[in-house]
């Protein structure tokens, strides 16, 4: 017998001691815990209908029957917790662990085995732990350590020592398929074999190749601003959801669940794509927002709102040059010389434009308008505006109320002096007295009442009052033409997505919001796509949060950044501890999809390519759109055939809709619009700012040409597209190709001609 089979013996027999013990826990559990928790449910029932009479009136009762149903949430939420732990210990049957360390601690001689799983198993007899949670501090030498000398954090501080062994395992349907050594660094066979496999409509989980400088982004405890630019594939959604998965874990201690927690994600596709992540990693799910739906949330009642796809056709659409002028308007009201002009807007308003006056009753003056701004303005609690204004409102009106009862009585005796009322004086002086109150109330409104929509729309409608407040500021060429422009959308009740961020700030600025501020961290996705404007908006909506903050630069798909954003993001988060990190390595695409991609960015960036040999991408021109539609058609069946998850992306909706008008003879074939939640499965057609942040075995990109990716961001646009594949990628194109593209010779790229 060799070594490896010897050693395979020996494995096989902890596993099935590991089985035995989580039946053995099932069977604990089930048997005595879960019934004991179902009769403690069972009982509080029953004694809350022997005890109380729930129908009853009586207030006494009432509270009595509320304690009782207190205590069954209780019994009911402990008897939910039991049998969801049972369900996962089910589930660990199949594989209940997949690696293992060999640990010795400095100054303790014995040589500890310790195997890693995705929960912890623990022997309910001895209390020793069979298994590790991934999660555990001791875990983390699994993931971690270029060397064998290694050290985790304890709650009893840096624990040091030598690693002797880590060892993976291929545990499937509860049998040992195989393992792999290595001394020190897990080795990529598993890693290889994950990432050939097929991908199907949702995001899986990687726990257990998990990669070292990954893994120092999910175990970071210390950052209240944790930046993180990867390249695309480079696992920074797989990250951001496994580091929730930690902090949660890590919480239970500080009480952190997953109410506190928040992904902001770019579209409601991602959202589903990536829902059953966290319940695969024991946890519950965390409220995942766009910022279409916070947008929404908080100004539609007052103005219709364009959507970001809404905005992203407008400005994809057509050539660069005519949308110059939206890009340069959505460039600036994003930019940090906005903030300061709304900074400035918000100060003009309360110094200039709000039309305090004298508050008198029955000609009397009671506050002097001077005094009343005074008060205003000299807020030493930073109240924001219009709570302020209600202050005094309400002050005032406290003022006048007792001035109010004797005016009544002088009303009165008007009344009984003149004719014609004699039978109703009473009712008529009360009439009086409330037309006056109104016209009071009226006149105070004048000032103590501000819209947060008004202060937006006198920017652009009071002539010169923009560039007024942008002095010392550059403004962009076209700034008469952004201005006339925003002020006729303004005034006709609509908003472009690019004043979503400036009304959200003057809003949250004059009313102070306080919906999110339970939130305790927030995990930003796809962070280029957001514009120094927004991230004010999220300080400002997330004022108790953390940050996660992933991107990457060259993913942007209407703008050009570069690495600076971080540096901006860092100014205007202003968090204790900000760390930033950078991932390299791309997991999902082949070796060759990853080099194509490259050369499409035409930047020498750092990237390391992963060694996942594959096909050569492929770029193929057609000398029409028949010929075009024929071999595409062609590739979609083949595809489908083997079972692979098919994508043909289109720059926009619009060119998407006319690529399933050729394709739609494809059974199953499915047009993906904004409106989508779900991806489901079968070939699908879309535009590629949809398909952000998801992967395909095999993408199509449906017309490669010169006119429809020429500019800086169409290059991006189709480096987005590209790197969608998972081991697929083929460029159709008719008339002449895009200038992106990489030259076959050079890249070595099959071309359809030459095939
Ligand atoms: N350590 C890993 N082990 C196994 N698979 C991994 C690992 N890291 C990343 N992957 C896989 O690589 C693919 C890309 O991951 P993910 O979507 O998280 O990357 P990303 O950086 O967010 O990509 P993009 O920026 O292109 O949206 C996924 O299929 C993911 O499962």
């Amino acid at each position: 017998m060799s070594e490896y089979e010897k050693t395979l013996q020996e494995e096989t027999v902890y596993l099935t001691q590991t089985i035995d013990l989580i039946n053995k826990v099932i069977a604990h559990e089930t048997g005595e815990l879960l019934e004991s928790r179902r009769k403690q449910f069972l009982t509080s029932r029953r004694e809350m209908w022997e005890d109380t009479n729930p129908s009853s009136p009586d207030f006494d009762r009432i509270i009595e029957t509320s304690q009782y149903l207190a205590a069954i949430n209780q019994d009911t939420l402990g008897y939910l917790h039991t049998t969801k732990r049972l369900d996962r210990y089910q589930r660990l049957i199949s594989s209940p662990y997949f690696g293992r360390v060999d640990f010795t601690e400095d100054d303790y001689p014995e040589r500890e085995r310790l195997y890693i799983g995705y929960c912890s198993i623990i022997d309910p007899d001895t209390r020793e732990v069979c298994v590790y949670d991934w999660r555990a501090p001791v875990s983390s030498l699994f993931y971690s350590g270029e060397s064998s000398r290694a050290a985790y954090s304890s709650p009893a501080g840096q624990i040091l020592g030598t690693i002797h062994l880590k060892r993976q395992f291929k545990i499937v349907d509860s049998k040992l398929k195989y393992y792999f050594d290595s001394a020190v660094r897990i080795t990529d066979e598993i890693l290889q074999e994950v990432l050939s496999r097929t991908s199907s409509s949702k995001m899986r989980t990687i726990v257990e190749t998990i990669q070292r400088e990954q893994d120092l982004i999910i175990r970071d405890t210390d950052s209240g601003l944790l930046l993180v630019q990867g390249m695309a594939g480079s696992g920074k959604t797989s990250v951001a959801l496994h580091r929730i998965a930690f902090l949660l874990y890590e919480g239970l201690m500080s009480k952190l669940s997953s109410e506190h927690v928040l992904i902001i994600s770019p579209n409601e596709l991602f959202s589903s794509y990536i829902y059953g992540v966290l319940p695969e990693l024991g946890e519950e799910n965390v409220t995942q927002l766009t910022f279409d739906e916070i947008s929404s949330t908080l100004l539609s009642e007052d103005i219709a709102l364009e959507t970001r796809n809404e905005q992203l056709e407008a400005l994809l659409l057509g050539k660069p040059s005519g949308t110059l002028f939206r890009r340069e308007g959505a460039c600036f009201k994003g930019s940090k010389s906005f903030h300061t002009i709304l900074n400035r807007l918000l100060r003009h308003y309360a110094h200039q434009v709000i039309p305090f006056q004298d508050v008198s009753f029955e000609s009397k003056v009671l506050e002097k308008r001077e005094i009343l701004k005074s008060r205003f303005l000299h807020n030493p609690t930073a109240i924001p505006m219009a709570k302020q204004l209600l202050k005094l409102e309400k002050t005032i009106l406290e003022e006048i109320h007792p001035l109010r009862k004797k005016r009544l009585g002088k009303l009165m005796n008007i009344v009984e002096r003149s004719e014609g009322h004699e039978l109703e004086i009473k009712t008529f002086s009360r009439y009086l007295s409330l037309i006056e109150a109104k016209q009071f109330v009226r006149r105070l409104h004048q000032f103590t009442r501000i819209h947060y929509l008004e202060i937006y729309r006198l920017l652009f409608r009071q002539e010169g009052l923009l560039r007024f407040l942008a002095q010392g500021l550059e403004l962009p060429e076209n700034i008469n033409g952004i201005i006339a422009e925003t002020n006729a959308a303004l005034t006709a009740g609509q908003a472009y997505y690019e004043d979503c961020a400036p009304l959200l700030y003057l809003k949250t600025r004059v009313e102070g919001i306080r919906s999110y501020s339970r939130i305790r961290h927030a995990v930003i996705d796809e962070a280029q796509d957001y514009s120094p404007l927004q991230y004010e908006v999220f300080n400002l909506l997330f004022p108790n949060a953390r940050f996660t903050v992933l991107g990457d630069v060259n993913q942007s798909l209407e703008k050009n950044i570069d690495d600076t954003l971080y540096d901006q993001i860092s100014s205007i988060l202003r968090k204790p501890k900000t760390s930033k990190v950078l991932l390299s390595t791309g997991y999902r695409s082949t070796k060759e999809i990853n080099a194509f991609a490259r050369e499409i960015l035409g930047k020498d960036e750092q990237f390391s390519l992963f060694d996942r040999c594959g096909e050569q991408p492929s770029i193929r021109p057609a000398a029409n759109t028949g010929e075009k539609t024929r071999a595409i058609i062609l590739d979609i069946r083949d595809y489908v055939s083997k079972g692979l998850s098919v994508a043909v992306l289109c720059k926009t909706m619009r060119d998407a809709e006319k690529a399933y008008s050729q394709l739609n003879e494809i059974s199953g074939i499915r047009l993906i619009g904004p409106q989508e939640e779900e991806l489901g499965t079968g070939p699908l057609i879309l535009p590629s700012y949809l398909a952000k942040g998801l992967e395909f075995d095999a993408v199509i990109i449906y017309n490669a040409d010169k006119e429809t990716y020429q500019s800086e961001t169409d290059r991006q646009i189709l480096y987005v597209a590209c790197t969608r594949a998972l081991h697929i990628l083929r460029v159709y194109y008719t008339g002449e190709g895009s200038p992106f593209l990489p030259p076959h010779s050079a890249g070595g790229f099959s071309s359809f001609r030459d095939l």
